[in-house]
């Protein structure tokens, strides 16, 4: 958890850098539909990779879907711990009695 806390934090830093410079600021000077959209791809990647692609591919796809997920909460203003806060809120239920409940 660490290492997102860090990441998020230079997340912020770097979208105020230049573009030339800077991946993140890149991405941030590019607009929100960019980066929803980068983040798409590498979720289908992440995919592609899981279903045909070796453990250490798989590894990498699911890096890039996890830094392109804060790119865009960064740009959203959602931070990282309100995303834990949410999990934290749904921990001990099961995803099939949450399911259930939604019918009633
Ligand atoms: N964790 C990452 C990270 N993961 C992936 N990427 C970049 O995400 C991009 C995704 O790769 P793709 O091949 O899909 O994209 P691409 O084809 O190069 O890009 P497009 O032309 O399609 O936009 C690559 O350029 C990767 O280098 C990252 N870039 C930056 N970080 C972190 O962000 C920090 C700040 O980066 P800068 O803003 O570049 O200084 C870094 O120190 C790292 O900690």
């Amino acid at each position: 958890m660490e290492t997102l806390t860090r990441l998020e934090a230079t997340i912020a830093e770097r979208r105020k850098a230049d573009p030339k410079s800077s991946y993140v600021a890149q991405l941030s000077h590019r607009g929100t539909p960019v980066m929803a959209r980068k983040l798409g791809e590498e979720a289908v990647e992440a995919c592609v990779a899981a279903l045909s692609g070796s453990r250490e591919e798989l590894v990498g796809e699911a890096a890039d879907v996890v830094f392109h997920l804060m790119v865009l909460l960064a740009d959203k203003g959602v931070s990282f711990e309100e995303v834990m806060a949410e999990l934290d809120r749904r921990e001990g239920v099961s995803g099939l009695d949450e399911k259930a409940s939604r019918s009633t």
